[in-house]
C-alpha cells in the first residue's frame, strides 16, 4: 500500500476534478467542449508543431459570453481584501477536499498574492462568476502572463489555473463558459496560446508526468491518516527510516537575496536550456517567483529560495514553496506543512562534455542540495514534500526516499501543436529513473 494515501487521492484530486474514470475511458467526439477547441485529437500524430489556428485581435468579440439570467461576471481585484477573501473562500470551499473533508488546502493571502499576481497580471484574467441576487460567487479561473519556450521555439502565452466550480453547481457546463472567457480575454491582449495541468484526460497532452512524495514527520502524516503503515514494518521502524539530520551539510548554503538575482537569472537561464518545454521568465517574473514577497518575515514567506555562494560565484540554487492543509476535527493536529519544488539550477554539469558523465555529475550535486532542501523544509515545519518526475528530479528521487505516488499530472498547450516531450515517464507512466525529463517548467 503507499506510503500517502490520502495525499495521493487529494494530489490526484487536485489535478483531475473528480470524474478520472470516466473521463479516461472517452474518445474525441465525447469531448463535448474540447473538440470545438483548437487542441490536437487523441492520439493525433503530430508532424508539424505550431499553432493550431491564426487569429488577430480585430476577429474576437468585445463582449463577455452570455451566462444564464441568475448569474453574472465579476472582474476579482485581488488588492482589494473583500475580492481576495471571496476567491479563498471558494478555492477553500470547493476547490479540492478529500471523501471525508479532513483536509483541505490552506490558501492565505500570501499565496494568493504570489501565485495569482506576477509581473504584468491582469485582474481581468481574475475571472469570476457570481450569482446575480446574492453575490455570491461561484465559478473562478485565473490566467498569469507566462510566455514560454516550446522546443526552442518562443511562445507568446499565459498560464491558466484554479479552474473552480461550487461544488453544488457541478456538471452544469459552467467550467466551459469560464474557459472560453479567459481565452476571449487574453485574447484580446493579443495571446493565443496558454499552458496548462490538469490530472484529467484531455484532448491531448503534451506531456505527462506524476507526482512523488518524501514524508518528513511521518509520525504526523500516520496520525492524521495520511500515511499507512505497510506490512510487516513498525512505526518506529518507519519513522528511523524518514528522519533527517537536523543540520544540514552542504558547505556555502544560505538564504537567497535580492543581490544574487543576476547570477540565478543567469544560472536557470543556461541550465534550463536543455529542456523543451520553459517558462521564458522576464527578469521581473523570476525574481517575483523565486523571491516572492520580500518583505515577509521567513515564517511567512511562501516560496523559500537558497543559493550555494562559493567566492562570490553563485554555483547551485534551488527553491520550494509552501502550500499546507487545515486539518479539520483533528484534536492533536490543525495543519499539515506541505512543500513543493520549485525552480532550481546547478553549474554541475556544465563543464563535461561526456553526457554520462555530466548526468552523474549533476546527479550527485542535485541529491545534496535536494537533501538540503529537506532539512531545511523540516525546520519550517514541513510534514510532507512533494514534486513531479519533471526538471531532471528523477536522478535524486529514490536517494533521497520520494515514493512514486499515484497522481499524474498532463499538460497541455492551447492552440498549439507540438510531439510529446518526456515528462520523466516510461511507457507504463511509472517514474523512468534511468531518464530525465524534456519539461522544465513548474506548474503551481
Ligand atoms: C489563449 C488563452 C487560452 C486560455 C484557456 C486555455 C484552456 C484552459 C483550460 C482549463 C485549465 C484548468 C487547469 C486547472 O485549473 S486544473 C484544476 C481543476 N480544478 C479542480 O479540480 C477543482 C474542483 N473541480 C471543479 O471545480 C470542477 O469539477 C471543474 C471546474 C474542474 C469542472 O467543472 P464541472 O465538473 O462542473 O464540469 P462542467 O459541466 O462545468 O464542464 C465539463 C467540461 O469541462 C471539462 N473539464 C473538466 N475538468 C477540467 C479541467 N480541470 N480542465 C479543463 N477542462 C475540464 C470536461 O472534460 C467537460 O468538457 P468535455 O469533456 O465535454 O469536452
Amino acid at each position: 500500500m503507499s506510503q500517502n494515501k490520502a495525499i495521493e487521492e487529494l494530489l490526484k484530486k487536485l489535478a483531475e476534478g473528480a470524474q478520472l474514470n470516466e473521463q479516461q475511458q472517452k474518445q474525441m467526439k465525447d469531448y463535448k467542449f474540447w473538440k470545438t477547441q483548437p487542441v490536437p485529437d487523441l492520439n493525433e500524430k503530430i508532424t508539424e508543431e505550431g499553432p493550431i489556428e491564426q487569429k488577430t485581435v480585430a476577429d474576437i468579440s468585445i463582449q463577455p459570453y452570455p451566462l444564464l439570467k441568475e448569474f453574472e461576471w465579476a472582474d476579482l481585484d485581488l488588492n482589494n481584501v473583500e475580492d481576495r477573501d471571496e476567491v479563498f473562500k471558494l478555492l477553500y470551499e470547493n476547490y479540492v477536499e478529500d471523501a471525508d473533508s479532513t483536509f483541505r488546502f490552506k490558501y492565505s493571502s500570501e499565496f494568493l498574492d504570489w501565485a495569482l499576481k506576477p509581473p504584468g497580471y491582469k485582474k481581468e484574467w481574475h475571472v469570476g462568476v457570481r450569482v446575480k441576487a446574492s453575490g455570491r460567487l461561484i465559478g473562478f479561473i485565473a490566467g498569469t502572463p507566462a510566455d514560454l519556450q516550446v522546443r526552442s521555439k518562443p511562445v507568446k502565452a499565459v498560464e491558466i489555473n484554479f479552474i473552480c466550480v461550487h461544488k453544488k453547481l457541478r456538471s452544469k457546463r459552467l467550467a466551459p463558459i469560464l474557459i472560453k472567457e479567459v481565452t476571449r480575454r487574453v485574447n484580446l491582449q493579443g495571446i493565443f496560446q496558454a499552458l496548462y495541468t490538469a490530472g484529467v484526460v484531455l484532448p491531448s497532452p503534451v506531456s505527462v508526468a506524476r507526482y512523488n512524495h518524501r514524508p518528513i514527520n511521518w509520525g504526523k502524516l500516520h496520525d492524521v491518516g495520511f500515511s499507512y503503515l505497510p506490512d510487516n514494518v513498525t512505526k518506529t521502524q518507519m519513522i528511523a527510516k524518514y528522519t533527517l539530520r537536523n543540520e544540514g551539510k552542504l558547505k556555502n548554503l544560505r538564504r537567497a537575496e535580492l543581490k544574487d538575482f543576476d547570477q540565478v537569472f543567469t544560472l536557470l537561464t543556461k541550465f534550463q536550456s536543455k529542456y523543451e518545454l520553459i517558462q521564458d521568465f522576464t527578469r521581473d517574473e523570476l525574481k517575483h517567483w523565486l523571491f516572492g514577497d520580500n518583505t515577509l518575515s521567513n515564517d511567512k514567506k511562501v516560496v523559500h529560495t537558497f543559493v550555494v555562494e562559493e567566492n562570490d560565484r553563485i554555483t547551485d540554487f534551488f527553491s520550494f514553496y509552501l502550500l499546507p492543509f487545515t486539518i479539520l476535527d483533528n484534536p492533536a493536529h490543525n495543519e499539515l506543512g506541505i512543500a513543493y519544488l520549485f525552480y532550481y539550477a546547478s553549474d554541475a554539469e556544465f563543464d563535461e562534455s561526456d553526457s554520462a558523465k555530466a548526468q552523474a555529475l549533476l546527479k550527485k550535486r542535485l541529491t545534496d542540495l535536494i537533501g538540503e532542501a529537506l532539512i531545511i523544509a523540516k525546520s519550517l515545519g514541513v510534514d510532507v514534500f512533494n514534486c513531479v518526475s519533471c526538471q531532471d528530479n528523477n536522478l535524486f528521487l529514490q536517494d533521497l526516499k520520494f515514493g512514486e505516488g499515484d497522481g499524474i499530472l498532463n499538460y497541455y498547450l492551447f492552440n498549439y501543436k507540438s510531439r510529446i516531450i518526456s515528462g520523466g515517464l516510461d511507457d507504463d507512466k511509472h517514474v523512468d529513473y534511468g531518464n530525465v525529463s524534456k519539461v522544465g517548467v513548474v506548474m503551481l
